[in-house]
């Protein structure tokens, strides 16, 4: 299996979802909202990873820059209940973001869709889909084939490339 997430656009004719992982996958609303409903209220974002670093190929060419171009990496779990529903990896180009007032980087263990979502200015790019590769999810939630989506949210010259991995605590909940 390779190495890196090969993204397919969720608007193929032959979407190979079934009905209940389409309607997470494609929903465009807040998922932190749906998630905090999903768990009576029981959701908290955990930080994993956040910093500097050079962004991968397939994200330099999402977000329009050049490969190898440095950018802030922000992994964190979505937790609902407590459990790893959600392993999300959100990136942005530094130069971008530098240029701009979005605090990306200030977040910690607020919500990134708490501030895209409450700001109208933003707005979201098409869904693309992946069978996530096993080897760039965190050890604890490790396997392949998992479902998952990418979308970018963009406010002039910023935009924020965020990928969602469905892990399967959370489809257990969620069917
Ligand atoms: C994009 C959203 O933000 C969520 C929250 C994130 C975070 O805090 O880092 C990351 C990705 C999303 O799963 C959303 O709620 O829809």
């Amino acid at each position: 299996m390779s190495d890196f997430p090969c993204w397919f656009p969720a608007d193929l004719p032959l979407c190979p979802l079934r009905n209940d992982e389409h309607a997470w996958l494609l929903d465009d609303g807040s998922l932190t909202r749906r998630l905090t409903a999903l768990a009576d209220g029981r959701f908290r974002v955990q930080p994993l990873d956040e910093g500097w670093q050079a962004l991968r190929d397939e994200e330099c060419t999402a977000l329009g820059v050049e490969n190898g171009s440095e950018g802030w990496v922000r992994e964190v779990y979505l937790l609902g209940d407590e459990q790893p529903w959600v392993f999300a990896r959100s990136v942005a180009a530094k130069a971008a973001l530098q240029a701009g007032d979005v605090p990306l980087q200030e977040l910690g263990t607020r919500s990134l869709g708490e501030l895209l979502f409450s700001d109208p200015a933003f707005s979201r790019g098409g869904i693309e889909l992946c069978r996530y590769p096993a080897g760039l999810l965190p050890e604890k939630v490790r396997q392949p084939a998992l479902w998952a989506r990418r979308s970018a949210f963009s406010r002039g010259p910023l935009s924020v490339l965020v990928a969602e991995v469905f892990l399967p605590d959370f489809w257990c909940r969620a069917l």
